[in-house]
């Protein structure tokens, strides 16, 4: 597909086909012997998800998003266990603990991360114009000449995220919003199938975060891509993410529908963290089973719902609320 094409797109969502784009197997990371952070994880994103990954403070999301995403080596083989895999795009990107992710694999995932990761004095044009570089022959992206084609896709990532009259100003005099953005534009010019996702949201105030995750959103519908997006506030992953992944102590605890998430279950993942973890008014409402659903569902989808930033909520205790034998058949529950 052309460039311009990547970044214009609006021809539709594609929808969740069957194959594979994040296949992970088996998958242990300790930064200390002995203790591992990832414990045994394996899962697996379809083409065209778009998947929470929530899990308290400390409960390895950002370990499993790097190791995901080729950053950080998982753990080989050891004291008679077998290593892990991890398959990106239908390519090993991680196998016996060593990684092998090639320039090529590499451009075909879009990562963002919590800080940015923009080049501070450099404007946002040129910032989103790296993006580029895994498409460009290597002495052009090395030397970062970047012709008026390459520029032109740039302005047009930075039109669609809605921060073209940015464009010229150094990236650390625009708001954290604005930025993340910008972060947001190098992965739309990047042309990348996957976006990875560290906690996207996590310093920004409310209204921006909502600005970024309907983008990543639309990326996710008009463009197809696959997403996987940690983040810390579980309302979040209700409101845009029909599946949510929860990590506990490094394991899988919970792998299923969004919408079989109950407060029960939540406080139990997040423990005293809980009460800073939900927003009144997202539309989500419990049902008598204990579940959380959509008030307005279509706002669910489309992003478009009634949103107010009020101050925090405390959720009920777990007590009052069991987690019932549908939520286990709806979703993979083992905590
Ligand atoms: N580079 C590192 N060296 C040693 N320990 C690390 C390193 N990175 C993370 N850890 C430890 O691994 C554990 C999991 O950290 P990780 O950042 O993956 O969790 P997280 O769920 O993303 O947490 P948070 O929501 O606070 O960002 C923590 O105990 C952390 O201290």
């Amino acid at each position: 597909m052309p460039l311009l094409a990547i970044v214009t797109t609006r021809s539709g969502g594609r929808g969740v086909t069957t194959e594979a784009v994040i296949d992970a197997i088996g998958i242990s990371k300790s930064y200390q012997r002995g203790k591992p952070v990832l414990n045994d994880v394996s899962i697996s994103l379809k083409r065209g998800e778009m998947v929470a990954l929530i899990g308290a403070s400390g409960s390895g999301k950002s370990t499993l998003i790097r190791s995901l995403a080729g950053l950080i080596p998982i753990d080989g083989a050891r004291d008679g266990k077998a290593s892990g895999q991890i398959t990106v795009l239908g390519q090993a990107i991680q196998r016996g603990g060593r990684i092998s992710c090639s320039r090529t694999l590499r451009a075909r995932i879009g990562v963002i991360f919590q800080q940015f990761n923009l080049v501070p004095r450099l404007s946002l044009l040129t910032n989103v114009c790296f993006g580029l570089l895994g498409r460009l022959p290597t002495a052009r992206g090395t030397l970062g000449r970047f012709s008026d084609d390459d520029k032109r896709v740039a302005m047009q990532a930075l039109a669609r995220v809605g921060i073209a009259e940015h464009a010229l100003r150094r990236a650390n005099d625009l708001s954290g919003g604005q930025q993340q953005r910008a972060a947001i534009a190098r992965s739309l010019v990047q042309g990348a199938e996957l976006l990875i996702a560290d906690e996207p949201i996590a310093s920004l105030d409310p209204a921006s975060s909502r600005r970024v995750m309907d983008l990543v959103a639309d990326m996710n519908r008009q463009d197809g891509l696959t997403v996987l997006v940690s983040l810390h506030q579980v309302e979040y992953a209700m409101k845009y993410c029909p599946r949510t992944i929860a990590l506990k102590d490094g394991k899988v605890a919970y792998d299923g529908p969004s919408s079989a998430l109950t407060p029960a279950f939540l406080n139990n993942i997040y423990g005293a963290e809980s009460e800073e973890l939900f927003l009144p008014n997202f539309g989500a409402v419990p049902e008598p089973d204990g579940g959380l659903h959509w008030s307005d569902p279509q706002a669910a989808v489309n992003g478009n719902g009634h949103w107010s930033d009020p101050p925090t909520v405390v959720m009920p205790p777990a007590s009052t609320v069991a987690m019932t034998r549908p939520h286990a058949k709806a979703g993979r529950l083992t905590a």
